[in-house]
């Protein structure tokens, strides 16, 4: 592999920030940088130079770091002639090594340049094209090339690279606030709570455990998926909390009318949720509907099921079809945890209601004294997995 000595991130949206919100982010960016790599990180002209000891761990880590857009392994050398043609010709029989490079093939050179220099970009450009070209017997393209060898020089010194991996992208973990995420075993929830991390928030993960109308193995499930969501959380706390809601859902069987158990079910975790986020600070509720894809997820229930609460509700899958939403699961690695089988909830009804009334909602929810009944599952206590 070629002796790569740094890594050149990017950012992107993080750059558009008047300039005391940028440097606010930019410092959070950095710092999850180093809590996920333990390494040494700077900000300099709007670049994140990243200095790591084990250089393909850490384009692993910088995958899964927010506000990054993309970013580069790199060598670095002087700004002189003689050391960028030296470790070019270097950097380049590495590539024809790897079979990368070769006659057949064609390149460009693509230069940037900050700082005061006697030479222009294209002039580098042209300079480092004919180094190449004499290595390695590729043809130069600049339209359409096989792949583009980039320079960039920075003062007294120039960083080499060929590969630019696509970031996450987003806002940098930590900068928008907390929120409570709603996490079921599901397809669906984690990549939800996975967008809004995405977007640079600090996520407390709420899971009602319905023992014993589910398995151990749904719980089991969404405690992986919390692990897996977690690696997405470097430099910020993620916490998971669980909840017993078993007994309260009897409650619902018991005292509520039969068709309406989904709706009472998921009217008391948002009513739950919006507790906790006020013990946690947090500021919305997060979870994955996604409009029509099941029962519970019509116009009327939407309604219904929120009546409860003040806080926004967010629902950042509400416009996505399964597809897209499966799709993004795999990507962050949750969907294989979530399609192992757990056997379901048992308390479904056959018929459960898909237009739920608002004033039978409430009315039901005041026969099973919905409020009193959660502020007892509040008050047992959760168990704190992370
Ligand atoms: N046991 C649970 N604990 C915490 N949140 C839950 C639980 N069950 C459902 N939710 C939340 O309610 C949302 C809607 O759940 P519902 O069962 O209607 O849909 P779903 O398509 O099965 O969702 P998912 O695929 O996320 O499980 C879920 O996306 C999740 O945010």
């Amino acid at each position: 592999m070629l002796a790569y000595d740094v890594i050149l991130a990017r950012y992107g949206e993080v750059g558009l920030k008047s300039p005391s919100v940028r440097r606010r982010f930019e410092k959070k960016l950095v710092h999850n940088i180093r809590s996920a790599l333990d390494c040494r990180a700077t900000v300099r002209n709007g670049r994140i130079f990243i200095y790591p000891d084990n250089m393909e761990e850490a384009l692993e880590g910088l995958s899964k770091i927010f506000g990054l857009v993309s970013f580069s392994p790199a060598v670095t050398t002087e700004t002189e002639f003689e050391s960028i043609e030296d470790t070019l010709r270097r950097y380049t029989d590495e590539l024809r090594s790897e079979g990368l490079i070769n006659t057949r093939t064609t390149f460009a050179v693509r230069c940037r340049r900050t700082g005061q220099h006697e030479f222009t970009s294209q002039e580098m450009a042209a300079f480092a094209g004919s180094v190449i070209l004499k290595n390695t017997g590729a043809s130069v393209d600049l339209g359409n090339p096989d792949m583009e060898i980039h320079i960039e020089v920075r003062d007294q010194e120039t960083y080499i690279y060929h590969r630019v991996i696509p970031g996450p992208g987003g806002l940098p973990a930590g900068t928008q606030g907390k929120v409570v995420a709603l996490l079921s075993g599901g397809i669906d929830s984690p990549v939800a709570a996975y967008l809004m991390m995405r977007r640079g928030c600090q996520v407390i993960a709420l899971h009602m455990d319905n023992t014993p109308f589910t398995s151990p193995e749904a719980r089991d499930k969404t405690e992986k998926i919390a692990e897996k969501l977690a690696e997405y959380s470097a430099g910020v706390e993620f916490k998971f909390r669980t909840f017993s809601y078993g007994e309260y859902l009897e409650k619902c069987r018991e005292s509520g009318p039969e068709r309406m158990t989904c709706v009472l079910c998921k009217l008391g975790m948002y009513t739950l949720a919006e507790m906790v986020a006020r013990e946690e600070g947090a500021l919305a509720i997060v979870d994955g509907s996604s409009l029509g894809q099941v029962a519970s997820q019509t116009l009327p229930n939407l309604l219904a099921t929120r009546m409860n609460v003040e806080m926004p509700v967010l629902s950042p899958l509400i416009g996505m079809d399964k597809v897209e939403i499966e799709d993004l699961a795999r990507k962050i690695g949750t969907y294989d945890i979530s399609i192992i089988p757990d056997g379901g909830c048992s308390a479904v009804p056959a018929h459960p209601s898909t237009a739920a009334d608002p004033q039978r909602v409430l009315d039901a929810a005041r026969d099973i004294d919905l409020k009193n009944e959660i502020i007892r599952v509040l008050e047992s206590g959760s168990e704190r997995i992370m």
